[in-house]
């Protein structure tokens, strides 16, 4: 067993500008530290292999998430935000709002909208492919899910701009306290208050994902007073990441050309393409979790109380569990991955973000023969998203 002073250290800010544009060097060195190391510049443990991110994903009575999944300790600072109900919690506060949303989330629920919404990425798509030169972040990526998923939610049309503004610096806000936070902290009240505003029951269409939250209220599924936060939960979960998630995967077919024509030719390919996407890309990139108790993981003990940061990204990247991990891959089987997270907080909407890939995937393979990048692609920096700016392409007919 090693003790907290024999642990490998690692000097890095992984929250530095130059490990968010490329995570691939520290990850590495992260790895083959050990199991376990500690990151002093934050005070905190650390997991860059798969096997301990998944024990610590799958053990949360050791491993919580209501002291926070960010650097904050909850238990001694006050959140930024009233915490979620599901991300920021354990059972048994967590197991009615996850029971109440995991089943307006399924796929046999999702059927419902699957023929709108592939519709709408075929709409989108066309009006697309008439300009030729396109940024597949913007005007693709961006664009899908701000067209089909506020409307999904249920909320008013008035002010949808403030959700990816919103998302971004929520993300942020579980890194530390840098200049990535500092540059939401100016409009983060009005934007969260607009957020707030849209949970509420009268905001909201009567047959969206919000309402059907209201009427679990109504049913005594959940307390009233928890509805709005879990339609936040929603809105602060269900946009960046399926916008960075589809610019993730479209930004893989742009660079292994072999997979689009693999796609074309078998469209039964698009689910696992877009799972080995969020396997290669992971981005959400980590969460912390902290020790209920004086826990062994990797053959460390990790001390009551103290926090340890997840590098999913990493994980997902780990030759230890990966065959050649650094290369976008159709033939392989991604499930395990820990792009979605894993056990009890594992993603309740990756089954959305699947359909909205799925719909964008399915309406570019039937019309494009080609994705080419057409200069180089500018990263967005975020401290737990792992983001693009832009992808500037041609869409070959
Ligand atoms: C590519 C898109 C997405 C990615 C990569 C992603 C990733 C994740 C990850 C890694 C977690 C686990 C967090 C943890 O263990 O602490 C998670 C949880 C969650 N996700 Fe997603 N997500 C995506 C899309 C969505 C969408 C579309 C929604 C809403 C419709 C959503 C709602 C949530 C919620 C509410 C949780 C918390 C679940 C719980 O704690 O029980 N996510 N997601
Ligand atoms: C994608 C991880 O899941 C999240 C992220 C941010 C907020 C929430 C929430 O539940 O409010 C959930």
């Amino acid at each position: 067993m090693l003790a907290t002073t024999e642990l490998p250290a690692l000097d890095d800010d992984p929250f530095s500008h130059e490990i968010l544009e490329d995570p691939t060097d520290f990850h590495h060195r992260l790895r083959e530290a050990g199991p376990i190391t500690r990151l002093p510049h934050y005070g905190v443990y650390a997991a860059g292999r798969h096997a301990q991110v998944h024990a610590a994903l799958t053990d949360w009575q050791s491993f919580e998430s209501s002291a926070g999944v960010g650097l904050s300790n909850f238990r001694t600072e006050t959140p930024w935000r009233p915490p979620s109900l599901l991300l920021e919690t354990d059972p048994p506060v967590h197991d009615a709002p996850r029971h109440v949303l995991e089943p307006i989330l399924t796929p046999r629920v999702l059927r419902a909208m699957r023929a709108e919404w592939l519709r709408a990425g075929e709409e989108l798509v066309e009006q697309v492919i008439s300009r030729g030169e396109v940024d597949l972040a913007k005007d693709i990526a961006a664009a899908y899910p701000l067209r089909v998923f506020p409307d999904a939610v249920g909320i008013p049309r008035e002010g949808r701009e403030n959700l990816l503004p919103y998302g971004d610096h929520l993300f942020n806000a579980f890194g530390p306290k840098n200049d990535l936070v500092r540059k939401g902290e100016p409009t983060i009240a009005g934007i969260s208050a607009w957020v707030n505003e849209q949970c509420a029951r009268d905001k909201l269409t009567p047959d969206g994902f919000g309402m059907q939250i209201w009427e679990a209220a109504d049913r005594g599924d959940i307390l009233p007073e928890q509805a709005p936060t879990i339609v936040r939960s929603l809105l602060s979960a269900g946009v960046d990441t399926t916008v960075h998630g589809l610019a993730a995967v479209l930004y893989c077919f742009a660079t292994y050309p072999d997979a689009w024509q693999a796609v074309r030719e078998n469209p039964h390919l698009i689910r696992t393409a877009f799972d080995e996407a969020v396997r290669y890309e992971s981005p959400v990139q980590t969460f912390f979790r902290t020790a209920t108790r004086d826990v062994e993981l990797g053959g460390t003990v990790i001390g009551e109380g103290e926090k340890i940061l997840l590098f999913l990204g990493s994980a997902n990247r780990d030759p230890r569990r990966w065959d050649d991990p650094d290369a976008f891959d159709l033939s392989r089987d991604p499930s395990g991955h820990v792009g979605f997270g894993m056990g009890i907080h594992q993603c309740v909407g990756q089954h959305v973000a699947r359909l909205e890939a799925e719909a964008i995937l399915s309406a570019l393979a039937t019309r494009i023969s080609r994705i080419e990048l057409t200069g180089p692609p500018v990263r967005h920096h975020n401290n737990t998203l792992r983001a693009w700016e832009s992808i500037p392409a041609r869409l070959h007919a």
